[in-house]
This record gives C-alpha cells, sequence and structure tokens, in this order.
C-alpha cells in the first residue's frame, strides 16, 4: 500500500515566542506532523532548537500531532537519548554527518555503513522511528544498505542545503525523489526545502508522500488555507 499523504509544517518559521498556539493552528489545519529543525552551529551555521524545546512542544500538542525532528548537527549520536527522552517521535540524521563518504560516491565506505547502522539501531531501541537525510550532493544509492538492513522508517531529500528557512526549491532533485519513490514503493520519502504552492507539485509527482514547509506555510495570510494547498498537490499525485 502507498504510504499516507502528510504534511510536515517546519516550526523554524513559527514565531518561537508562541510556539503552543503555532503548532496547535497547524494541526487544527489538518497538518499530521509538526517538523523540528535542530541545528548545532557546527554542522550548519545556525542555532535553533534542542531537547527542551521538543519536551514543552510534545506537552502542549501530546500525540494530536508526530514530532518529526530533522537533526542537523555534526554528532548525532549524542542526542538520541535526549531527544527521545523529550518525546521526539522520529529521529533523521544526516548521512553525510556520519558517513561523508556519501558525498562523492555511490557507496558508502564499510567503516562509515557500520556507523550509521549503529546510529540507527540506537534510534530503534530509544523508541522512535529512524529517518536519513540526503543533502543535495549525497547520493540516493548510499541508502541502499540501511533499507535493506531493515533500518530506515523515512528517507528526507533536502531540495535546498541545510542550515536555513526560506530558500528556492532545486528543481534538479525531482530525480533523486523519482529514483526512491521507485525503489522502495513503500516508504516514508519526505521532501524539504522551498516547497510552495507552485513547487509541491512536482516533489508529489516524482513521489514524495511527505512535505515539510516552513516559510510557505507560516508566512502565509491564510494557514489552513496554505495547508490544504499542500494537502489537494499530494492528494492529486495519489490519485
Ligand atoms: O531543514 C531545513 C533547512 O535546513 C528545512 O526544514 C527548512 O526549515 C524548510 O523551510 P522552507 O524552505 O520551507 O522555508
Ligand atoms: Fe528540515
Amino acid at each position: 500500500m502507498a504510504p499516507a499523504a502528510v504534511i510536515s509544517p517546519s516550526i523554524l518559521s513559527a514565531d518561537f515566542a508562541n510556539l503552543a498556539p503555532e503548532a496547535k493552528k497547524c494541526i487544527q489545519a489538518g497538518a499530521q506532523w509538526l517538523h523540528v529543525d535542530v541545528m548545532d552551529g557546527h554542522y550548519v551555521h545556525n542555532l535553533t532548537i534542542g531537547p527542551p524545546v521538543v519536551k514543552s512542544l510534545k506537552a502542549a500538542v501530546g500525540t494530536s500531532a508526530v514530532l518529526d525532528c530533522h537533526l542537523m548537527v555534526t554528532e548525532p549520536t549524542e542526542w538520541v537519548d535526549d531527544f527521545a527522552k523529550a518525546g521526539a517521535d522520529i529521529f533523521t540524521f544526516q548521512l553525510d554527518a556520519v558517513a561523508p563518504s556519501c558525498l562523492t560516491s555511490e557507496t558508502v565506505i564499510p567503516e562509515e555503513l557500520e556507523k550509521a547502522k549503529a546510529l540507527m539501531k540506537a534510534i530503534k531501541g530509544a523508541g522512535m522511528k529512524a529517518g536519513v537525510c540526503l543533502r543535495p550532493k549525497a547520493a540516493a544509492a548510499c541508502v541502499a544498505p540501511l533499507v535493506e538492513a531493515g533500518l530506515v522508517d523515512l528517507i528526507l531529500v533536502l531540495t535546498v542545503e541545510p542550515g536555513f528557512g526560506g530558500q528556492a526549491f532545486m528543481p534538479e532533485m525531482v530525480p533523486k525523489i523519482e529514483a526512491l519513490r521507485k525503489a522502495y514503493p513503500d516508504m516514508d520519502i519526505e521532501v524539504d526545502g522551498g516547497i510552495k504552492d507552485s513547487t509541491v507539485g512536482a516533489a508529489a509527482k516524482a513521489g514524495a508522500n511527505v512535505v515539510v514547509a516552513g516559510s510557505y506555510v507560516f508566512g502565509a495570510s491564510d494557514l489552513k488555507a496554505a495547508v490544504s494547498t499542500l494537502q489537494a498537490a499530494l492528494d492529486a499525485a495519489a490519485a
């Protein structure tokens, strides 16, 4: 069965002084997940959200939304337990943070592959779903041994360089989404970066079933209409 369509607004573009009401507005508008961009100032030059904020967000939304945590950090392994305790549902890490060979080769070198596998086992062992993120330069083929090992719950395709919201969608990432959907018909494939009314169709038609959108959703004059537009594009692609 094809995986369910999901909208995951990125709270990076929310008003952090009003995070709980902003999150609840998204849920009331029909969003099923909330995307939490975690940046450590090392992997990318930005500092955002850590476990205390995830804990408060979880307390505010309970089980009404999945907390979809996207970790752009240099040492994801160090954060598994803290995010699990805070209430993260999905822990997605940058594959190149643990396996930099994915940026220059279609095959991850064995030592790095073992590190990625150990991390994913730890994520699942801590009770979270394990996601693997491919930044634009990371080769799609590199996820194959991880999927074959049964460790991948979600593949996130970044359609911008990591670090900031509000960047332009990279259309050259569409073939990567298509290749992953062809290889993994039942996998949650998430697209993240520059998603709005004019770009969501291409990502959805290529096979993404989970769409992240930050500046489009929180910058909209009508947040509910923005979420509905994204949902309609996913529904049209699935039909
Ligand atoms: O992970 C990232 C950026 O590194 C994203 O989740 C962005 O925060 C999405 O923002 P928009 O491109 O939708 O404004
Ligand atoms: Fe993200």
